[in-house]
């Protein structure tokens, strides 16, 4: 008999089971009590099972067993509650053996002429002889004479010791002062003992037979389908997890962005070219050709080709650009690269330029872009055709020659805004971030002075962040210069804000990634993209 068998075994309980559930199969798998139940209810109709039969494997089986058979309605039960008294270690030792005291009682007793009380402990062993002589002084065993013990009588009765056979015998016991005195000596404990009683349910079987889940053409084809048991449909099951394709956090946040865009009335750019001309990405934004972002430290230049076309309309038709841009009037784009080339050169528009020779070359290198403001001024020098009030926004990514880390990879998303119109003022930026960034649960904003090109001024935007309790930086903004915007042909009087933010930083702060890379990239756990909700940014 192997040690599961041992554990159905105990669980039966009865004696007369014995003989029966040791000729069943071994080898049922300790966690399939469906046997030994219902044989035993070929036997009695409502016999018990204890769970404490069950040391190391609970109740949980045995009713798993019940709900099955319960399930099928061969079985009826109910679990009963119940609280037992059980023997601690000590407790089986004292019920064995007879207590402290007894064994006291038993040393003095037999020294005819007394016993010396320093000898007692060599004797008993030290514990017995500190416990067990109070205990024997308590209840009158023994008394001192001197240095010597002497008993006061023959035969003593061990209560300690009776009521502990008690307790192992029956689980109770009936005398409570008694039974509080034995917890407090810690000799016994209360414990909590679960029993199920069960009884036949209409569909009892001595055998459980095997449900079929499926009708197969098999069946069908043996005609075994008339003999077979059907497993009744469960419709409360939850069904198998089906595959889907799921969008990726960027994405998710990239739509909460983008409807805020559009609830504000903006227009979304066409973002879908990565490489770039250094005019667009650079020179038109009045970035100087010496400039350290143009380094190939901080910028991928492609190597084949070397050398672009000059700027060019792409395709005035372009179902993708924003609406507001439809315009018959062609533009003049050499007139633009004419205008590029003399405002950093020699100055234009009222500016004294950076006053270095411009090199054409440079312009045509072709780069990653390194932002997607060089959409926003392609789209701007645009607008010149027709200038109007207009908002435009992209999300989409960009390049840096960066040393990856944990907060930065070598692409990244930009979420970017223009807003053009006639007399723009510095206040109404700060006005208009707070309302963007409200929308995106962030309240409190500082602004800090700073440095772009193609801004004047510019500004570092600061935010609280409730979840994180600090100020964290979230985006850099300012208003385009005239040598850039005249340079377009836009009119003197028009002014342009813009600003951009990454997106994977308020991503990463709302799903609690710390490591980019867990975010992008082939260290990326497929399962925590699926089971990712879709955030909402105004909670924290
Ligand atoms: N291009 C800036 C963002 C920006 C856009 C427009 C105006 C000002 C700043 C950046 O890379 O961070």
């Amino acid at each position: 008999m192997n040690t599961i068998w041992k554990y159905q075994f105990d669980l039966l309980m009865y004696d007369r089971w014995r003989g029966q559930t040791a000729e069943v199969d071994t080898a049922v798998m300790a966690s399939d009590l469906t046997k030994p139940v219902l044989d035993a209810l070929s036997e009695s109709d409502a016999p018990l099972l204890s769970s404490d039969a069950f040391p190391s494997d609970p109740s949980a089986t045995v009713k798993a067993a019940l709900d099955r058979l319960e399930s099928r309605d061969m079985v009826k039960y109910e679990a009963i509650n119940t609280e037992v008294l059980t023997l601690t270690a000590e407790g089986e030792e004292i019920a064995a053996n007879g207590s402290h005291e007894a064994k006291v009682f038993a040393v003095v007793v037999a020294a005819m002429d007394g016993l010396k009380i320093t000898e007692l402990p060599g004797i008993v062993g030290k514990d017995n002889a500190k416990v067990g002589q109070g205990n024997a002084f308590k209840r009158g065993w023994i008394k001192k004479d001197n240095d010597l013990l002497r008993a006061t009588t023959d035969s003593i009765v061990d209560e300690t010791q009776q009521h502990l056979l008690t307790v192992q015998k029956t689980k109770t016991l009936a005398d409570n002062k008694a039974m509080q005195d034995l917890k407090r000596r810690k000799l016994i404990v209360l414990s909590k003992e679960i029993t199920y009683k069960f009884s036949k349910g209409p569909k009892y079987a001595r055998e459980l037979v095997k449900e079929e889940t499926d009708l197969t053409p098999e069946m069908i084809a043996s005609g075994s389908w008339k003999t077979a048991h059907f497993k009744p449909y469960n419709f409360n099951a939850k069904g198998a997890p089906t595959t889907a394709g799921t969008l990726h956090p960027l994405n998710k946040v990239r739509q909460e962005f983008r409807n805020i865009f559009f609830e504000m009335g903006f227009e979304e750019m066409p973002t879908n070219r990565f490489v770039e001309t250094g005019f667009w990405n650079f020179d038109a934004l009045f970035v100087p050709q010496q400039h350290p972002a143009r380094d190939l430290q901080d910028t991928f230049y492609i190597s084949d080709p070397l050398k672009a076309d000059g700027p060019r309309e792409d395709d005035p038709n372009d179902p993708h650009l924003p609406k507001s841009l439809k315009s018959d009037k062609p533009l003049d784009y050499q007139q633009y690269w004419d205008n590029v080339k003399e405002v950093h050169q020699d100055g234009k528009f009222g500016s004294i330029g950076y006053r270095y020779p411009w090199n054409a070359d440079e312009s045509l290198r072709l780069v990653l872009r390194t932002h997607t403001t060089s959409i926003s001024t392609y789209m701007l020098h645009k607008l010149a055709a027709n200038p109007r009030p207009v908002r435009y926004f992209s999300i989409d990514r960009v390049f840096r020659n960066e040393a990856v880390d944990a907060t930065h990879l070598a692409e990244f998303h930009q979420i970017e805004g223009v807003i053009a119109d006639f007399g723009l003022t510095l206040g109404g930026l700060i006005g208009f971030m707070e309302v963007f960034f409200a929308k995106m649960g962030i309240h409190q904003l500082r602004f800090k002075p700073a440095y772009n090109p193609y801004t004047e001024p510019s500004m570092e935007i600061f935010g609280y962040h409730e979840g994180l309790g600090k100020w964290v930086e979230i985006g850099n903004s300012g208003m385009f210069r005239p040598e850039m915007l005249e340079a377009m042909g836009l009119p003197k009087n028009m002014r342009v804000y813009g600003w951009g933010l990454s997106l994977e930083r308020p991503t990463m702060i709302k799903y609690g990634v710390s490591n980019i890379r867990e975010l992008l990239g082939h260290k990326v756990d497929l399962n925590f993209i699926e089971t990712n909700p879709a955030v909402r940014l105004e909670k924290d």
